[in-house]
């Protein structure tokens, strides 16, 4: 079997596909793979560390307002769909699959103009502007929000849930607090602001890192690698605590994730996907920058379930975001209940039904 994935910009559009791959490849180690991305997204580095076949295509997105750049783009989504036909010609995919982010539109597109059985994976409960798009082109939609189903008319949808969820799930906790040097007689908070980092957490982190140094747990800190200098620089002035640790990015955030007890972060739905398959307690500041406040949404579905405090970001400050941490972390009762409430949520085998998706999408065309 030969599967083409695309899917990019942000982490949240790639570590599932990846999770997908590597579920095919420990059941049918046969199966070939073909990634195409983008040279700028995340992707370019993520994919390639995998060592998964990268090929890339130049595209960026539409602008939700009138903007020459529209022009531009179309240009680039008409030479992206003639690169992908000349890559999907050559690789011969039996289904082409994307994970969303703008690059997969080209893809996606150009494999259903080839017949080529497709699928398109949306994360969230509100779906993206390309996801939007294929849907009218594609076989099957694959969802992980039963509230997106009414997003998509025509193909078949599926609720599958998200393929990293599956990938953390069994992780060693133990292996994942020593490789960020936590200790392990300690609880723990994660701090991370999504795949690219988030400047407003970073900055209510500052605020309070001198109070921070005087609580009994510990914190592991990542800032996004476009902020880590900056943060870094800041850090040296005020001082370092010595229970906290600070990181650009962690690349084997499911082992980290197994060995905290708590989580900050954005509302990212990849990110959601890991934290409930876990069962792990959260703080949640969605961005209120993306299309359609999707993150908000996201984050309600765990705060309104007892699994997560939701915090806007307008109501956020340092110590309000550390009285959220203190209120749970030193709340043993509660703490549980949100682990309970937290796992509930959880879509632990969901690799395994979108590749059962895949298998059925490929023998019935
Ligand atoms: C600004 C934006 O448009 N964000 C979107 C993007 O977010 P973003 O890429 O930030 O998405 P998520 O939070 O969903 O996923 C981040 C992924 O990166 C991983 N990770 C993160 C930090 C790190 O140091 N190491 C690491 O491995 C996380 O474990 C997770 O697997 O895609 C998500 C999924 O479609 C959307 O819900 C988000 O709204």
């Amino acid at each position: 079997m030969r599967i083409a994935i695309s899917g990019g910009g942000t982490g949240g559009h790639i570590y599932p596909a990846i999770a997908l791959i590597n579920e095919i490849k420990n059941i049918d180690s046969t199966v070939e793979f073909l990634y195409i991305g983008t040279e700028v997204g995340l992707e370019n580095k993520i994919v390639r560390r995998e060592n998964i076949p990268f090929k890339s295509i130049d595209i960026s997105g539409f602008k939700r307002k009138l903007s020459l750049d529209n022009i531009k783009t179309i240009f680039r989504f008409v030479k992206g769909v003639r690169d992908s036909k000349k890559y999907l010609k050559e690789f011969k995919p039996d289904v082409v699959i994307g994970t969303g982010g703008y690059v997969c539109g080209p893809v996606v597109y150009a494999a259903a103009k080839l017949h080529i059985p497709t699928i398109i994976h949306e994360q969230n409960s509100v779906p993206g502007l390309t996801n939007k798009f294929l849907s009218r082109y594609v076989d099957t939609v694959a969802i992980c929000f039963e509230e997106a189903r009414s997003y998509f008319h025509g193909p078949k949808v599926v609720l599958t849930g998200n393929p990293r969820a599956s990938e953390v799930v069994g992780r060693d906790g133990f292996k994942g607090r020593e490789s960020v040097d936590l200790s392990h007689d300690k609880r723990s908070v994660l701090i991370v602001g999504g795949s690219r980092g988030a400047r407003p957490i970073n900055d209510a982190f500052l605020e309070v890192l001198p109070e921070i140094g005087k609580k009994d747990y510990q914190v592991v800190y990542v800032t996004g690698e476009i902020h880590y200098d900056k943060v870094l620089q800041r850090v040296k002035e005020v001082g370092s605590p010595n229970n906290v640790v600070i990181k650009p990015f962690i690349h084997n955030m499911p082992e980290v994730l197994a060995g905290v007890d708590l989580i900050v972060a954005r509302a990212g739905a990849t990110t959601l996907a890991e934290i409930t398959a876990l069962g792990l307690p959260s703080i949640l500041i969605p961005s209120p920058y993306v299309t359609n406040n999707h993150q908000e949404k996201n984050a309600r579905a765990l705060s309104d379930n007892g699994a997560a405090i939701l915090r806007l970001e307008a109501d956020m400050s340092g110590s309000i975001l550390l009285s959220d941490i203190d209120s749970i972390l030193l709340d043993h009762q509660l703490l549980e209940r949100m682990k309970i409430a937290s796992k509930e949520l959880g879509i632990r085998d969901a690799a395994q039904r979108l590749y059962a998706e895949t298998k059925h999408l490929i023998k019935s065309s």
